[in-house]
């Protein structure tokens, strides 16, 4: 289109849940991108293509033509946050090619923490937020009240909100009517050298790298030769076009425009995240402000059960790069597990992702040890070094000081469970920043320990406010503390892959809670298991798995043949995820105890 004034580029931005997905489906659906039967059909078959690829077209962009209610006919380009809602530098990302935000907020549930991190994320890239009330449908909506919320607890102008149901469809075109009104259009001067952003890029096996980029400046069309600012490199531009939602082509790209071009480059690092394109002939143009690099948070170190399958998992690793670029890895050496990798990973819910690409796209059976972040040690020679593998930590008397990292909590939560949230905070070591009552709600902002947050606390804060209180965090700073090594030993074998950095006050504690579930995760063997906790040399808890005295199927009474059948397939499946550690067999769940006790 080359009347700016006719584009709109626009992001939604949301707390789970609160309608998201729904609202993009409602707005595809009325500017007909989808006849309403292919609706269904279209949505799932690019859910089909999000497993391939790992990624959503639908939630990467769509360009929509929407004719309003003034006759004319707009250009949206919706942008969608890819991959992880969770991970706040990817709604930055997302966020960078648009004007403007749709902040739907659920009128039955309110405010809640991601709604508000989100929306101040779009208002520090300068985006005009226009806040939607959305299923106004459930007999339990409270517009007025949710409104007031808006505005107390994220301080923007809520007074005309549009109230919306995304499932019925009541008031959604009002929203794309006051989308048109509020979100300012694009500027950019197609006459100008090409400048484009690259907001995402993804390999596909048929087409290479497929880049995602906003155009700032200028147009770009077929055939064109296109320079790579940050590596320098050209390349012959394939194709370029929009998702409308399926992938169509264009003849070109231009000045204030979103789409995808794809330019025959064989690997993502080719054209990373962040960097600006412009043409081979204006080599000068500038870079336009990129993304800051995120860094993993969270490390675990992930060992085949079988070591012939070491090359497979390498390969596989590699290849799950090529999408995602913020899965870093190396490889890792343990004396109980063999060769594997050390993988870094933005939170818990990646790495779970990944775990599960791995085990279903490459048919890999993996060992994952206790996740980890990362301490920062000031040895007694003033080095500093970041450790993510408790096992690598140096010798207590060559360290001066330890230091972990500390978040900044944001906690939203109704005034009937804030003692309940306060107690959970204590016990993680968390110390109150800030408390605002804000109507029903009360906003509480507490420093924690990564280390306590990244393991259950979610899960926890869920329990103990029945599921009302919501939590966005960021990390902070490093800070010293009490930190030591906990050691698990294996019948008097220190196991490397076992070794947890807990904090010295809670490691008595840890230690026993630690010894005694895995005495139930690790079955019986021919013989008995001592398993024992360590700090330095002494021991601090100790548990034992008693020897198995009689055949399992001694259990099954005779008869029984099904029973008997499946005690055995039980075992086998059981069996899978196990690895011998000296001459003992310990199954995955006993890697990952220090997720399932009570912290
Ligand atoms: N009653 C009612 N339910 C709605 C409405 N909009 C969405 N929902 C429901 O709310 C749930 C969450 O909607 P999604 O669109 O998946 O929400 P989302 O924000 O995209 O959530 P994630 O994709 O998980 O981040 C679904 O069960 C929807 O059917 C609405 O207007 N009214």
């Amino acid at each position: 289109m080359s009347d700016l004034s006719l584009i709109r580029n626009f992001s939604i931005i949301a707390h789970i849940d609160h309608g998201k997905s729904t609202l993009a489906d409602r707005f595809i659906q009325i500017c007909g991108g989808l006849a309403d039967r292919e609706m269904a059909e279209q949505v799932l078959d690019s859910m089909d293509l999000e497993r391939e690829r790992g990624i959503t077209i639908k939630a990467h962009s769509v360009t929509l033509y929407y004719k309003a209610r003034d006759g004319k006919t707009y250009q949206l380009n919706f942008i969608d946050t890819p991959g992880h809602v969770d991970f706040h530098y990817e709604v930055s990302r997302s966020l960078a090619a648009c004007e403007g935000a749709l902040l739907v907020v659920d009128a039955a549930q309110g405010v809640e923490a991601q709604s508000v991190a989100n929306c101040y994320t779009a208002i520090e890239q300068g985006l005009e937020v226009m806040p939607v009330l959305n299923k106004i449908d459930l007999p339990q909506a409270e517009p007025e009240r949710v409104m007031a919320e808006i505005e107390s607890v994220i301080g923007i102008d809520a007074t005309d909100a549009v109230a919306c149901s995304a499932k019925s469809g009541l008031g959604v075109e009002d929203v794309l009517e006051r989308l048109i009104q509020t979100i300012p259009s694009p500027v950019g001067e197609i006459e100008a050298p090409l400048q484009a952003l690259i907001i995402d890029s993804w390999f596909d096996n048929y087409l290479g790298v497929v880049s995602l980029v906003r155009v700032k400046h200028g147009r770009i069309k077929k055939g064109d030769k296109v320079l790579v600012k940050s590596t320098g490199k050209l390349h012959q531009v394939d194709s370029v076009g929009v998702f409308n939602p399926k992938h169509s082509e264009t003849a070109d790209l231009k000045a204030g425009e979103v789409g995808f071009i794809i330019a025959g480059i064989k690997d993502i690092q080719g054209a990373p995240v962040g960097d600006t394109l412009t043409l081979s002939t204006t080599p000068d143009v500038a870079m336009l402000p990129g993304f800051q690099k995120v860094k993993p948070q969270v490390y675990a170190g992930l060992f085949p059960v079988s070591s012939d399958d070491f090359e497979d998992f390498r390969e596989a690793l590699q290849k799950l790069t090529l999408n995602d670029a913020s899965l870093h890895f190396e490889p890792e050496s343990s004396e109980a597990l063999g060769f594997g990798f050390r993988c870094g990973f933005l939170g818990m819910l990646h790495m779970e992702i990944i775990q599960e690409r791995l085990e279903r796209e490459y048919d890999l059976d993996l060992i994952t040890t206790a996740p980890t972040v990362v301490f920062e040690v000031v040895k007694k020679d003033g080095e500093v070094s970041y450790v993510d593998n408790p096992s690598r930590l140096p010798d207590p008397s060559m360290i001066e000081e330890m230091r972990e990292p500390i978040v900044r909590a944001n906690i939203l939560v109704p005034q009937d469970h804030l003692g309940a949230v306060i107690t959970l905070c204590v016990e993680k070591r968390g110390v109150q920043h800030d408390m605002v009552f804000l109507g029903t709600q009360v906003q509480v902002i507490y420093d924690l320990p990564m280390n306590e947050v990244v393991l259950d606390f979610f899960d926890r804060l869920k329990s103990v406010s029945r599921g009302y209180a919501s939590l966005d965090y960021s990390f902070d700073r490093f800070q010293p503390a009490k930190l030591v090594r906990l050691d698990i030993l294996i019948n008097a074998e220190k196991v490397d892959a076992l070794a947890l950095i807990v904090h010295r006050d809670n490691a008595p504690y840890r230690g026993r809670q630690l010894v005694e579930k895995m005495s139930e995760l690790i079955p019986r063997q021919m013989f008995d298991v001592a398993i024992q906790a360590a700090i330095g040399g002494q021991i601090i808890a100790r548990s034992t798995v008693k020897a198995l005295r009689k055949n399992v199927l001694a259990k099954c009474y005779g008869g029984d043949a099904s029973r008997k059948k499946k005690l055995l397939e039980k075992q086998k499946a059981g069996k899978k995820r196990m690895k011998q550690v000296g001459s003992v067999e310990i199954p995955q769940e006993a890697f990952l105890a220090v997720l399932k006790v009570d912290n």
